[in-house]
């Protein structure tokens, strides 16, 4: 079966990309197999950093390679904290450290004002300079708690309120997330774009 690296550290992110690839006729491997080290992500926009990713990991790697730059943009904050998501509170802090500081940069701020996305850039590379990678974004409105609830998921998850299914989204079941989140719906449209690729005489 086709292998392609996975170019990520984040667990929560794996555990829902291995969900997501299940059924595909690939293999997907996350970086750490191939001592992958982090690469410092120094672009402007989630589609830039996520073909960073990608690039170095295939690089180092030697395989096709797969990315997700993905983070939380929130109106209240002129769409902060954006591709800085991660590094929220800080350099190597914790999901409840961000949490915790997206929490007090909202305290005054009411319920109505409280909304927010998920963003999520997939890049797909066959080579580290493949001239013509495979990018997809989506995007996925809720709207910020005021308290977390729910213990699944990762990241922001407890603190993002999903109005069509009635709770956060760390209380969602796995199932629906992956089918609904901004990292879902870009597989989706990633599977779209391979689909038509694999039509295409001459390319793998
Ligand atoms: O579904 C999600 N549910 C909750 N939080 C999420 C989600 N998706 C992204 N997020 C947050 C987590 C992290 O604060 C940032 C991603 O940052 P991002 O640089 O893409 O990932 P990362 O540094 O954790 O791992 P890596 O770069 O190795 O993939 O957005
Ligand atoms: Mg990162």
């Amino acid at each position: 079966m086709n292998r392609v690296v996975l170019a990520s550290g984040n667990a929560g992110k794996l555990n829902e990309f291995s969900q997501l690839f299940a059924n595909w006729q690939i293999q997907v491997v996350p970086q750490s197999e191939f001592q992958v080290p982090e690469i410092e992500e120094t672009g402007l926009s989630f589609i830039e950093n996520a073909l960073i990713k990608a690039r170095h990991a295939s690089r180092i790697s030697g395989l096709p390679a797969l990315a997700d730059d993905s983070g939380l943009a929130v109106d209240a904050l002129d769409g902060a904290p954006g591709i800085y998501s991660a590094r929220y509170a800080g350099e190597d802090v914790s999901d409840a450290d961000n949490n915790h500081k997206l929490l007090q940069m909202l305290a005054d701020v009411p319920e109505a004002e409280r909304t927010a996305s998920f963003h999520c850039a997939l890049a797909f590379v066959r080579r580290y300079d493949d001239p013509i990678p495979l990018v997809c974004i989506a995007r996925w409105c809720g709207r910020i708690l005021e308290e977390p609830a729910g213990e699944q998921g990762f990241g922001y998850d407890p603190l993002f309120y999903v109005e069509s299914e009635g709770m956060s989204s760390a209380q969602l079941p796995r199932e629906v997330k992956n089918r609904i989140s901004h990292r879902g719906q870009a597989v989706q449209a990633f599977a779209t774009l391979w689909r038509e690729q694999m039509q295409c005489p001459g390319r793998e």
